[in-house]
């Protein structure tokens, strides 16, 4: 399969690099675009087919267009990729907030797949949601759920209206999690730790922690309820979230990320 990648940040080179690493496709059937040339610079190393700073003819002899600029970059890039998109490629945006009709209007195109990958797509550990046109015939349809399953899961979602919800919780969540995680780094240096000696403390915790809510046949609230002994330590921290409102303020965080992944559909 031949994969033009149109922004190659973070996430354009996550999926890059996973299909490579099982073999789906070969560096010399990249055609990466990058409007950096810092980031241009980079990214020979990886020694694509073609490497440019521009969207031109050739993209239209690929089978699969990535599409992953950012949401406010699409304008300009759609007006452009409109100009050389063939009818019978596949176009897979995983640009937050862009609705596929938004995608097919601009490009005059109708076989798209809007998907919402997280960072842990870099180590094959990802989960990407993702919805198709009804375009996208079935023989396409599985190549691209092969591709982003090197990426790690993937859920197909037949409503596409929930991928801004799908951004706030995974697509985002990576964040949200190193975000406890510093700040249990911090207070643990606070306690008078090494930074080193916090983080593996930290580190282990969560690891061993994921692992429990994975295999241990229990709910959430269970396994907080082994964890909290009457009159202990945990409970004295969970009394002080609860009047924080920890947990609300979380979920406040979640719906605010999704009430920007609306906004940015209409950027
Ligand atoms: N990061 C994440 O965790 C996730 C991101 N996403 C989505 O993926 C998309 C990419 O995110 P991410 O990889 O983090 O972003 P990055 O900023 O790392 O990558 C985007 C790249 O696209 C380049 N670019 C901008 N305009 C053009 C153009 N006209 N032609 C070619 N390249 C261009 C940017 O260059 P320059 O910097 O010069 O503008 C940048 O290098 C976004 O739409 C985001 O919503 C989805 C899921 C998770
Ligand atoms: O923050 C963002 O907008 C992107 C989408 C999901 C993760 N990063």
């Amino acid at each position: 399969m031949k994969i033009a990648i149109v922004g190659c940040g973070n996430m354009g080179m996550a999926f890059a690099r996973a299909f490579l690493k099982f073999d789906l496709v070969k560096k010399e059937d990249f055609l990466l675009v990058e409007k950096s040339t810092e980031r241009q610079e980079s990214l020979q190393s990886f020694q694509p087919g073609v490497l440019t700073g521009l969207i031109g003819p050739q993209i239209g002899e690929y089978d699969l267009v990535i599409l992953s600029v950012k949401p406010q970059d699409f304008a300009a890039v759609g007006t452009a990729l409109a100009r050389v998109v063939q009818p019978t490629q596949v176009i897979l945006s995983i640009m937050a907030g862009i609705p596929m009709k938004t995608i097919q209007s601009t490009l005059q195109h109708q076989r798209v797949i809007r998907a919402m990958p997280n960072t842990p797509a870099m180590l094959g550990m990802g989960i990407t949601a993702y919805a198709a046109s009804p375009e996208v015939d079935i023989q396409q349809l599985r190549k691209i759920e092969n591709l982003i399953n090197a990426t790690g899961r993937s859920v197909f979602l037949e409503d596409e209206a929930q991928l801004d919800a799908v951004t706030a919780l995974s697509g985002s969540g990576p964040a949200y999690f190193f975000y406890l995680v510093k700040a249990m780094v911090e207070a643990g240096k606070q306690m008078g730790f090494e930074e080193s000696v916090a983080t593996l403390l930290v580190k282990q915790t969560m690891l061993g922690s994921y692992h429990l809510i994975n295999n241990a046949d229990k709910s959430l609230d269970e396994l907080i309820k082994a964890v909290a002994s009457k009159g202990g330590t945990t409970e004295a921290a969970l009394q002080h979230f609860e009047e924080g409102t920890l947990g609300l303020t979380l979920a406040q965080g979640i719906h605010a990320a999704r009430k920007r992944a609306t906004e940015l559909s209409k950027s």
